[in-house]
């Protein structure tokens, strides 16, 4: 197997952080060299706590945590705080003991550009929060944006409603003018808004089939998952929740899991549509100079799932893939055609890295049946 792709998760646990990461740690795939923190879901100082809390749960306490920013990178201060999605403690309301290690003396963002230049081209930083480190990355290091590999964020919501208001999608919402130099800074980004994770979705069922295993990730996933739940289900009257985090962590591990677009992406940083994330195609020469003219492109998730070159099937398939049929989206239900949350690896060993540990082998034999029907389905 390749070497794993050297990721630093920059976070604000959070309930689908929480499922991010443990994703992460649990694919062979990618090497958490570290995590930093960031308000969003919860300030800052809480994030950082939950960091430290989250890989005690997964016995990482290796994994150094480096605190992030407490203000946007105009040194606002003024934060939307998204803890009535996530709980006041930013974990489903479960007042978890303090974590016993501490975070490591270097800022985010000094952790990230110090990593950046250890392993030139070689570190992917997977986004999860408001993009106030990265843009103080850059800040700190104009070149950072050619020696970082790559940057996957989520954040956007590309030619939909947001999810803070109409306009505007919670992460870039949190800091429009960070997510603005991150887009036209040059370095490879990749973009996973809520257009795309909004198909990726784990039901009341799945649920239910998680609280079935005894693994610890599931336990403790169930524990927080209950907030969130409820939540999603005042806010959005789904029958689950959206796998936000996850999705984009997913689009690091394995981009071929997903069909990206590429053009300029500017940020509204003011006014009514402030956080507006508007996506130019290049498909049109305008006859003046735009605000779009001569800026760098970047990547943008379109959809799950990809018609031509899937790696799935080629013996690691990836779950955590529901892909809604659009059509009947529009008539207000929530079909699913693909149910499966986990990474399965579908080869002699049966072996299940999964976000919550189910893992035996008659559950791995029914995803995948569930999953070989679902690729037909992408693939067609
Ligand atoms: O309605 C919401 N308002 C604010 N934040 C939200 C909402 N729903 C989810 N998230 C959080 O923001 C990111 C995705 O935009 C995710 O990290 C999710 O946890």
């Amino acid at each position: 197997m390749a070497e794993p792709k050297k990721i630093i998760i920059d976070t604000d646990p959070g309930i689908d952080d929480a499922m991010a990461i443990f994703l992460a740690l649990r694919s062979p795939e990618v090497e958490v060299i570290g995590l930093t923190t960031i308000y969003g879901n919860v300030y800052t100082t809480l994030a950082t706590r939950n960091a430290l809390h989250l890989l005690e749960i997964a016995g990482r306490t290796d994994i150094p945590v480096a605190e992030g920013s407490h203000v946007t990178i105009t040194k606002g201060t003024k934060l939307r705080i998204a803890d009535f999605v996530h709980g006041a403690d930013g974990l489903g309301n479960q007042n978890f003991p303090p974590p016993k290690a501490k975070p490591i003396a270097e800022s985010a963002a000094a952790f990230i550009v110090q990593q950046a230049n250890l392993y030139p081209g070689k570190v992917t930083v997977v986004a999860l929060g408001p993009l106030t480190n990265i843009a103080l990355a850059i800040e700190l290091d104009p070149a950072f944006p050619k020696k970082i590999g790559q940057i996957v964020l989520l954040g956007g919501a590309f030619a939909v409603n947001g999810n803070v208001n109409p306009a505007a999608e919670a992460n870039i919402f949190g800091d429009p003018d960070a997510a603005d130099v991150v887009f036209t800074s040059g370095a490879d980004v990749l973009a996973v808004g809520i257009n795309v994770t909004h198909q990726v979705v784990l039901t009341d069922a799945d649920r239910d089939k998680l609280a079935q295993s005894d693994g610890k990730f599931a336990r403790y996933l169930c524990k927080i998952l209950e907030v969130y739940f409820s939540y999603h289900h005042d806010a959005y009257s789904t029958r689950g929740v959206y796998l936000h985090d996850p999705t984009a962590l997913l689009a690091a591990v394995n981009p071929s899991l997903m069909t990206y677009t590429e053009g300029v992406v500017r940020v509204q940083t003011n006014g009514i549509t402030r956080g507006l994330t508007l996506f130019y195609n290049k498909q049109k020469r305008f006859g003046e100079v735009t605000e779009w003219s001569n800026k760098p492109t970047v990547k943008v998730a379109v959809t799950v799932g990809c018609s031509h070159r899937c790696e799935i099937g080629h013996g690691a398939a990836y779950g955590l893939i529901k892909y809604y049929d659009w059509s009947s989206l529009m008539n207000g239900e929530i079909p699913l055609m693909v149910v499966s949350c986990f990474t399965i690896h579908m080869n002699q060993q049966s072996r299940v890295a999964a976000v919550g540990e189910i893992a035996s082998v008659q559950f791995l034999l029914q995803k995948s049946t569930t999953l070989r029907l679902t690729l037909e389905q992408l693939t067609c």
